[in-house]
């Protein structure tokens, strides 16, 4: 296997003991000469079988860097260096390699191995062949445009950015330009008109999801207009975004970084933007021929709707809002009345409740429906608009209608809304709970929450579709106690409770589209598949088990190629 071949290996000194050093074109790994040997003959043999061996992805290498000496670094900080006890008078000279180390729960940290010689003109050349080998790596940002909130959250935005995240970038010698917003939506308008965007490889938000929404309008329309493509025709197909999009979590709401990446983390996050990115679906939600919204994670009608509405009141309580409103939404427990018409994602090869998962590397995912299959569903549309061919159609009171374009899984629902809802595979989950007792909601939604299946229920249904259309049976707003009067009070609250007898019909709740209250209840979305792609790699499966690995244990196998000792 060439690709196993060694590029370089060496007898290094790391922790004061000989490790032999190995580098192929995918791990650089390492192992304790000593004890290797005495495990061959027979020492050891109940202790780990990998106690001293480590290997590393050469995808998940910082960067590598020459390692001062003790006294060239006495001499340039005057600094006792703290690490002059590894540095040994028979091995001055030294590189260091940062490296991605995974810790529990989807946390990444980045950790340094130094290894030392007697002979520098080694270290450089081992320097030399992994820049190589990085320099491959031509997916690697090397220039980012950087938004931070400083009123996001806890307000450490910009001490979470300068302390956690640009000394990382600084490693990977990523460069960036840092733009503290002063106002809602100054990061939108910057990218919408003044960015310039050729001389960036991505975009990076610090704070919450009300940022990323930002980053990702602000982006979305400014190739959409660039290219003379109108947002507001419904059927228009969008251009995807050269630019990739990342998240450092910052807010008090980080919904997305959590589904893309498994946890709320700065750090993690910082160091999947330096080596990692995947695509992702995007909806657009129209009101006829006017564009509304993109939304890449919940759209809520209803039950999150109303969740939403009712927390913007109470902005003074800070995240201890959402509990409020919810508690308060579950006990009003309103329905409301209208149709709902789809199109099924029928060329999918999930389904939304196959109980597959999207894990980093999701097979659904990779299989994007070819263009004859989104032909074909769009002629099922033409069909629809004359004779709904192709479209299922439901009229109905629901408590509430979800689309869920990702799990929407968040620290309190490690499942989500969707628990097998796709990032990237241009659908997403249309969930629609009809009007039920409050008991039987509250088994619903406690199903949020444990293992059992939410959608098994006989008042709950799911489908996985590329585009739906709701309209509402009323487009008034009609209180219980007065169906005339109460509107001006209420505004868009809403009225019909299950609990009551009475039925005046329902009024409109509103959608809750990521975390944003759209302006018109009737819509229409559509997903565009893969539009943009995010510094992420999905949520993994399990900690790749490189030890193990017989590709890397083959790295540390008598050489094959250039070997220098
Ligand atoms: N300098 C600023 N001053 C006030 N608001 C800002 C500023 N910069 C950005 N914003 C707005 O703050 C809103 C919330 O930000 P963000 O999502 O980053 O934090 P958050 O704490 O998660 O917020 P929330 O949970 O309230 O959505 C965003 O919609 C953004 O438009």
């Amino acid at each position: 296997m060439d690709q196993q071949a060694r590029l370089l290996s060496s007898q290094l000194v790391h922790k004061r003991r000989q490790v032999e050093v190995a580098l192929t074109c995918g791990v650089l790994a390492w192992r304790e000469i000593e004890r290797s040997a005495r495990r061959s003959c027979g020492f050891l043999n109940n202790g780990p079988k990998t106690a001293s061996s480590h290997a590393v992805q050469v995808g998940e290498i910082v960067a590598v860097l020459k390692t001062k000496n003790a006294d060239e670094d006495y001499a340039e900080t005057g600094r006792s260096p703290k690490k002059a006890k590894h540095h040994s008078p028979l091995y001055p000279f030294a590189f260091t390699v940062s490296y991605i180390r995974r810790r529990r729960q989807h946390q990444w940290r980045c950790r340094d191995v130094t290894f030392h010689s007697a002979n520098e003109g080694l270290c450089d050349q081992w320097i030399q062949v992994i820049n190589e080998q990085l320099s491959l790596l031509t997916d690697r940002p090397k220039s980012l445009l950087v938004y931070i909130n400083p009123c996001a959250g806890k307000q450490r935005g910009k001490r979470i950015y300068e302390r956690k995240v640009a000394p990382l970038f600084s490693r990977a010698c990523i460069s960036a330009d840092v733009i503290v917003t002063e106002r809602v939506n100054h990061a939108r308008d910057h990218l919408n008109t003044e960015a310039n965007l050729d001389k960036y490889d991505g975009i990076v938000c610090v704070g919450g999801d009300g940022m990323f929404s930002e980053i990702l309008h602000g982006l979305v329309t400014r190739i959409q207009t660039d290219n003379g493509v109108d947002q507001n025709q419904q059927d228009v197909k969008l251009l995807p975004c050269g630019l990739r999009i990342g998240i450092i979590p910052a807010g008090s709401t980080d919904c997305i970084c959590f589904a893309t990446v498994g946890t709320n983390d700065p750090v993690t996050s910082a160091l999947h933007v330096i080596v990692d990115s995947q695509p992702m679906d995007v909806c657009s939600v129209h009101h006829d021929d006017v564009f509304l919204r993109y939304s890449v994670s919940l759209l809520g009608y209803g039950f999150y709707g109303d969740v939403l509405t009712d927390s913007q009141k109470k902005r003074y309580l800070g995240p201890a809002r959402y509990d409020l409103s919810g508690v308060k939404t579950f006990l009003s427990h309103n329905y409301y009345e209208g149709t709902i018409s789809f199109l099924l994602a029928e060329n999918n090869i999930g389904d939304p409740r196959d109980k597959l998962q999207c894990r980093s590397g999701c097979h659904v995912c990779q299989h994007k429906p070819s263009s004859k299959d989104v032909q074909w569903e769009m002629s099922q549309e033409t069909s629809d608009k004359d004779g709904r061919v192709g479209w299922s159609v439901i009229r109905g009171k629901f408590i509430a209608i979800n689309a869920a374009s990702m799990s929407c899984a968040c620290p309190r629902s490690p499942k989500g809304l969707s628990p097998s809802a796709h990032l990237a595979d241009g659908t997403t989950d249309l969930i629609l709970v009809r009007k039920c007792s409050r008991l039987d909601f509250l088994r619903h939604l406690v199903r949020h929450t444990n293992k059992e299946d939410q959608f098994d229920h006989s008042f709950v249904e799911v489908h996985r579709v590329r585009r739906f259309c709701f309209q509402p049976q009323r487009h008034e707003v009609v209180s219980l106690e007065d169906p005339i009067e109460s509107p001006k009070k209420t505004g868009f609250r809403p009225v019909c409770s299950a609990q009551t007898t009475c039925d005046y019909g329902t009024s409109c709740s509103s959608w809750n589209c990521d975390g944003e209250i759209l302006p018109r209840a009737a819509i229409q979305v559509s997903v565009h598949c893969q539009l943009i792609r995010l510094f992420a790699r999905g949520i993994e499966q399990q900690p790749p088990c490189l030890l193990e690995d017989q590709c890397t244990l083959a790295a540390l196998e008598p050489s094959r190629r250039r070997s220098v000792d």
